[in-house]
């Protein structure tokens, strides 16, 4: 497999209006829930604004004497309101933040799921898993709160520069003026929160690929004693994230700061120009001074403002993270072909497999693993495929089951072109057991029926006698329900292999893909699991990549292969006489005289 730098691979940043459009997207379908709470935030703060009010009519009761009790009872009840809606506003933005990051979870592990297998073998699945679970997390801010402090923002902003300008037009544009330098000051530095932020999530998402490479060879490591090496690239992506974030954390600071200056330099400059003016008698002095108070007035929300265009940065971060993975290439779902589904669901019976002219290369900058690969498998039957290691007999395998797109010729599965098949109707027919036999976290019952979900208890049991796996469940503490640990590593070699078999046989196949199928096998297992495969072979077509010919010997045709191509097909025997390959992996292997 191999996998490239994520960040450097595909795709270019996105541009601004991609970008909102994008983050816009995923704000969407919550809108009105942001309305409402943005209208929750805006009645309990305007209900603070009566407070004041409600005192000034106390505290005239009092003094005429008049009782005061009904007048409290709602003072009270005002204040409880206020809190209450603020409390609900707050609460129905955070949970629509928390929505937010759900859907966009949801998308993303959906397609993660249906991704191409060339595109898995393009990123680090463990950066891939953190744009899933950390960047996620930025769109919190961008498109709840942060759209809130944006709105009241530009709202408040815009009425006290309205009230500013019926003040004075002359002060006005002095503010103006101030406020249009250093907010161009801030608009260059907003960029730069975004790409910090954007590194610092690449660093994340390569701790991630740090980590699921460990975990997924942890004796590996151990024993090559590579924990601290290990440990040195995790450390050094994190100390990389931490200079990012602080990066990121030290231009925010500067913008805050700038609201800070801007607001310092325009009240000196409205105190400078204002009072030339009320010395002139353009303006009264009281003018002055209500200016001077909606200046101050107003930077709350330019605060507010400067801290929503962060989040939006870092928001604009994470989509373009975000983004790739909604642009990797997915698998075709079958609503895209209605044409497709079910099209083959009546076949019943042993499937026949053709490869015609077959071409195929991994990717573009590969070399070939195929040319004109050619050969025909009737239904029924065992057909294995034998020849060195790198001959392609796996990927005929992956071909079969679609895992990639052929670049010349067909691969036809009941004289049907793969292509046509829909995918679930393809693999549904096909039991497949990978070259390194994955078990899967969780009970042994769960691993046996992950094919077939609607096994029942006999079915098992009759797989497991077959699998000669009968034992092994007697043996465990908790029979089918002992978890076998992460990728099976509580059980051996051969049971993982076993289970493996058993997984797919309980599919009921109509054609058995087996990669290596005995590799781990004792001698008295392997002829156990050949007496299973030739017993399947009755009812199904089974397919076998073998490196031990002695297990496929006795197959009802031999697919010899070399370089990528078919070299030879015909019975053992027939092979022994007509192929020199076949007659000198026999002859190694012991299962013939030397050619
Ligand atoms: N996912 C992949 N990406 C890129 N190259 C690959 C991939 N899988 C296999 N290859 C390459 O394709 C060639 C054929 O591989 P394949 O697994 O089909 O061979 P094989 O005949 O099954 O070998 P073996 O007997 O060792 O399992 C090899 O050169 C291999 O390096």
């Amino acid at each position: 497999m191999t996998a490239t730098d994520p960040s450097a691979a595909d795709t270019a940043r996105l541009t601004a209006p991609k970008t909102f459009q994008a983050l816009y997207a995923h704000f969407r379908p919550h809108r009105r829930a942001v309305a409402l709470a943005a209208l929750l935030t805006l009645i309990g703060a305007g209900s603070g604004l009566l407070q004041p009010l409600a005192t000034k009519v106390l505290v005239d009761r009092l003094g005429s004497g008049e009782t005061i009790s009904r007048i409290l009872l709602a003072l009270t009840a005002l204040v409880a309101l206020g809190a209450v809606l603020q409390a609900l506003g707050a609460y129905v933005l955070e949970r629509t933040a928390e929505s937010v990051v759900l859907a966009a979870r949801r998308t993303l592990v959906g397609r993660l799921l249906r991704l191409r297998l060339t595109e898995v073998e393009r990123h680090q699945p463990g950066d891939l898993m953190s744009r899933v679970t950390s960047d996620t997390t930025l769109l919190r801010a961008v498109t709840t709160q942060a759209l809130v402090n944006g709105a009241t923002g530009v709202v408040t902003l815009v009425a006290a520069i309205v009230m500013m300008a019926l003040m004075d037009a002359v002060l006005l544009g002095v503010t103006l003026a101030v406020g249009v330098l250093i907010g161009g000051a801030v608009g260059l530095v907003m960029p730069r929160i975004a790409r910090a932020t954007e590194r610092a999530q690449e660093a994340v998402g390569e701790v991630s690929s740090v980590l699921e490479r460990i975990f997924g060879a942890l004796r590996t490591v151990k024993a090559s004693g590579a924990e601290q090496r290990e440990n040195a690239v995790a450390d050094a992506a994190l100390q990389r994230s931490w200079r990012h974030g602080v990066t990121s954390a030290k231009w925010e600071a500067v913008a805050e700061g700038s609201v800070g200056l801007a607001m310092q330099l325009s009240f000196l400059a409205v105190l400078g120009v204002g009072g030339a003016r009320v010395a002139s008698g353009a303006i009264p002095v009281s003018t002055l001074i209500a200016f001077l108070l909606y200046l101050f007035y107003v930077i709350e929300p330019v605060e507010r403002l400067v801290q929503a265009a962060s989040a939006y940065q870092e928001g604009s971060a994470a989509i373009t993270r975000i983004d790739e993975v909604e642009r990797l290439e997915t698998e075709p779902l079958d609503q895209e072909h209605p044409e497709r589904a079910g099209a083959s669901a009546a076949a019943d019976g042993p499937a026949s497999v053709r490869f015609e002219d077959v071409s195929f290369r991994y990717r573009d900058d590969l070399p070939p693993v195929h040319h004109q690969v050619d050969f025909e498998v009737r239904s029924g039957g065992m057909t294995a495929f034998v020849g060195p290691s790198g001959a392609g007999k796996s990927t005929v395998f992956a071909l079969i089951e679609r895992f990639y797109e052929t670049a010349g010729g067909r691969v036809l599965v009941d004289g049907k072109d793969v292509r046509d098949w829909s995918l679930p109707e393809l693999r549904g027919a096909i039991g497949y057991v990978e070259q390194d036999t994955p078990v899967l976290a969780g009970t042994l019952r769960e691993n046996l029926v992950f094919a077939a979900p609607d096994a029942t208890d006999q079915d098992i049991h009759d797989v497991l006698v077959r699998a000669k796996l009968d034992t092994l469940v007697d043996r465990l503490p908790q029979g089918l329900e002992t978890p076998v640990g992460h990728r099976g590593t509580k059980l051996s070699g051969g049971e993982r292999q076993r289970i493996a078999i058993a997984r797919a046989l309980l599919r009921k196949p109509r054609l058995l893909l087996l990669d290596e199928a005995t590799s781990q096998l004792d001698a008295v297992n392997e002829s156990a699991v050949r007496d299973v495969i030739t017993h399947a072979a009755r009812t199904t077509t089974v397919l076998v990549v073998a490196h031990r010919l002695s297990t496929v010997t006795h197959a009802d045709r031999i697919v010899v292969m070399d370089a990528g191509r078919v070299r030879a097909v015909g019975t053992h025997t027939e092979l022994l006489d007509q192929d020199s390959l076949y007659a000198r992996l026999a002859a190694t292997q012991f299962l013939a005289p030397a050619p």
